[in-house]
């Protein structure tokens, strides 16, 4: 007889959370499935509702509307402590006038474990950090770094189902953060925990995240792995938000052979539909173009032309960013690989070019 299917729960649902305060949505609609073990970023600018989603979960917020699953089990309205969940936060949350061995144990403590038990994980999770010789001080007599530490062997003593994390290394300073970031990247990937990290960093975001969540206003405007996010934002918002877009405005023309022309201020342009539906003439839409996808001197059959003067030339590292100048003062990014000779000078004028499979349309309203 054929084994039964293993059902695999997730880690996470949310359905359709809403959390206001007074008059203010400051989470809309919010659903998201979490699988088991998964790295999620939840990305977005200020404001957007990232930390309040997060603090849904936690259980330190409840929403006004909607349902929370964690391991398939419905737990809107329980307690942060019976949800097997473990909370860390931007600033660490350590209490001061504690040790660091007696903070790291306090979740066991709460679960009311014996103390010998508790004394063995606290020795065996220090160790696994690599902060034995830190037991005794008080959180005052720690480095940021080491204090990072700490928080993370507390949060994960339970050996919690989810891991929740507030912008986790905003607080350290840039020379520590990719080494932390690879550090709780391999944690992560060895304890098969899920982690939901909350971040405005998107680099942080494509280079952690299995899921990427990007909000704005409230609402999810997208999700999906980071290649599709950057490969194929699906509305204006995200493709302004995520680095290196060139953003179009315009109106729908012709469609013809899956292209739709595009008519914009700086001329029409074919971008290709896909699976969207032919819009109406004249509706208003836009589309990108990632600034690395330019063509610089396209000959004739490159059918996406646009005649611009270029402003400045900056380096970004591995890449060198040119900004240019259009009719009517728009401006377009083209990146090149720094290595390259630089083809460009400033105050140069230049067409540039685009194969039509490289524009991508948006969709109206957040999907
Ligand atoms: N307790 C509260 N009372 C009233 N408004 C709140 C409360 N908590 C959050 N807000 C508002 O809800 C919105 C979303 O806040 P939230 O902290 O979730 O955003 P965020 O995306 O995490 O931002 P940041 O990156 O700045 O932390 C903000 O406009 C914020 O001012």
């Amino acid at each position: 007889m054929a084994a039964p299917p293993v059902i695999r729960q997730l880690d996470l649902e949310l359905r359709n959370i809403r959390k206001r305060y007074g008059s203010f949505t400051a989470v809309d609609d919010v659903s998201l499935k979490v699988e088991p073990g998964q790295f999620v970023c939840l990305l977005g600018p200020s404001g957007c509702g990232k930390t309040t989603t997060l603090r849904c979960v936690a259980g330190l917020e409840e929403p006004d509307q909607g349902g929370i699953l964690i391991g398939g089990r419905e737990v809107t309205g329980d307690p942060p402590w019976k949800r097997d969940i473990a909370m860390m936060f931007q600033d660490f949350a350590l209490f001061p006038h504690m040790s660091v061995a007696r903070q790291v144990g306090f979740g066991l403590e709460m679960l009311k474990k014996p103390k010998a038990e508790i004394a063995k994980r606290v020795a065996e999770v220090l160790a696994s950090f690599e902060i034995t010789q830190l037991a005794e001080r008080r959180p005052g007599q720690l480095s940021g770094g080491q204090k990072q530490r700490v928080a993370l062997a507390r949060a994960m003593i339970t050996e919690p189902r989810i891991l929740l994390l507030d912008e986790p290394i905003g607080a350290l300073d840039y020379s520590l953060r990719e080494t932390v970031m690879l550090e709780l990247k391999s944690l992560q990937r060895r304890t098969g925990i899920s982690f939901i990290w909350v971040t405005h960093d998107q680099n942080e975001a494509f280079s952690l995240g299995d899921l990427v969540v990007v909000m704005n206003h409230a609402k999810i405007e997208q999700q999906g792995p980071p290649q599709d996010i950057l490969s194929r934002p699906r509305t204006p918002f995200v493709a302004g938000f995520i680095q290196g877009n060139n953003v179009f405005h315009g109106k729908a023309g012709r469609a013809q052979g899956g292209v739709l022309e595009v008519e914009t201020p700086l001329g029409a342009f074919g971008v290709p539909l896909l699976d969207l539906a032919t819009p109406a003439p004249g509706s208003p839409l836009s589309f990108s173009v990632r600034a690395e996808r330019l063509i610089e001197r396209p000959d004739e059959s490159v059918p996406n032309r646009i005649a611009l003067r270029c402003i400045t030339v900056e380096y970004f590292g591995a890449f060198r960013r040119h900004v240019l100048e259009g009719a009517g003062g728009a401006v377009v990014k083209y990146d090149q690989f720094g290595a390259l000779p630089q083809s460009i000078r400033e105050g140069e004028q230049i067409t540039l070019g685009w194969a039509a499979e490289n524009g991508v349309l948006h969709r109206a309203t957040p999907a």
